[in-house]
């Protein structure tokens, strides 16, 4: 692994669907940063979980070059997690077996899929809810669930796709805090692709932002956050730069969502 270099890699990348019909992106270019957190904005559906699920390995690139630790992608790379909007719990199993699921897939003895899921169960304040099943969780425990499986398994790499997007808007700042918390201890830094919707989630929790254009999509604009860490949320919101870089990244996207409208229409 490249500790130094880049953790990720697209080269001129292309996603086609549909024999061309759709292009989701298209010689696209971007570098991801080992240890960095990325977050990704850009107009709906420009292709942003397509990127996604190209650099987890769940879908193939038509055309360029995709890279993870120095290797290119072919299915799932080594020490990626990824946490979806959805949560994607089985609703069978309890808030443990649920956590220890991919440590359970790769075969990993039960020793040390005890040590890790009670370590990171600890880290989200769910010890004592071991045995619950998720319809007994709040939606905010049930993405920390998720966030357990996911960081259970080891990754140097997280895939975020919205992973706070289906919660209400005060239990989304609460799960903002905890994960910069958690990245913010040096034994638990990951490099991260966070997906997000919200402007402002991305101010708050990035190192840089790439703002996609819309589709074919393609890296608009990276913009590197002066912020820096341990990073205070409220510190952070009340800093004039705050509002400034918001409108800048609002008026990126302005644009593209009066065309994409415009084209909804007329569709
Ligand atoms: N399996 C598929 N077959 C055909 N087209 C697809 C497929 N998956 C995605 N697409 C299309 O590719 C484009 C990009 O979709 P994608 O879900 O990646 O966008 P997105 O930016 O994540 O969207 P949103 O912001 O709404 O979540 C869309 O036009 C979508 O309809």
């Amino acid at each position: 692994m490249t500790e130094h270099g880049p953790a990720i890699v697209a080269d001129n990348a292309s996603k086609l669907f549909a024999d061309g019909a759709v292009v989701a992106f298209r010689r696209l270019s971007l570098e991801v940063r080992s240890r960095e957190i990325l977050c990704i904005v850009g107009p709906s559906g420009c292709g942003k979980t397509t990127l996604l699920r190209c650099i987890a390995g769940l879908t193939d690139i038509s055309d360029g070059r995709l890279v993870v630790h120095g290797k290119p992608v072919q299915g799932p790379p080594d020490g990626v997690a990824t946490v979806f909007q959805h949560f994607g719990l089985l609703p069978w199993k309890t808030v443990y077996d649920n956590a220890a699921f991919g440590l359970a897939m790769a075969g990993t003895s039960s020793t040390i899929i005890r040590e890790r899921v009670n370590h990171y169960l600890a880290l989200a304040g769910l010890t004592g809810f071991e045995k619950h099943y998720p319809y007994q969780l709040s939606g905010g425990m049930q993405q920390r669930v998720g966030l357990v499986r996911a960081l259970a398994t080891n990754p140097s790499v997280l895939l975020m796709d919205e992973p706070f997007a289906a919660l209400d808007a005060q239990t989304r700042e609460v799960l903002q805090e905890e994960l910069l918390a958690l990245m913010q201890r040096p034994d638990e830094r990951k490099t991260m692709v966070f997906i997000t919707h919200s402007i402002d989630e991305a101010i708050i929790l990035g190192d840089r932002i790439a703002v996609m254009s819309a589709r074919p999509a393609r890296i608009a604009e990276i913009i590197d956050l002066p912020f820096g860490w341990p990073r205070d949320v409220d510190a952070v919101r009340a800093d004039p730069r705050f509002a400034a870089l918001r409108e800048h990244i609002w008026n990126q996207l302005r644009p593209q969502r009066a065309g994409a409208r415009a084209k909804e229409a007329v569709a």
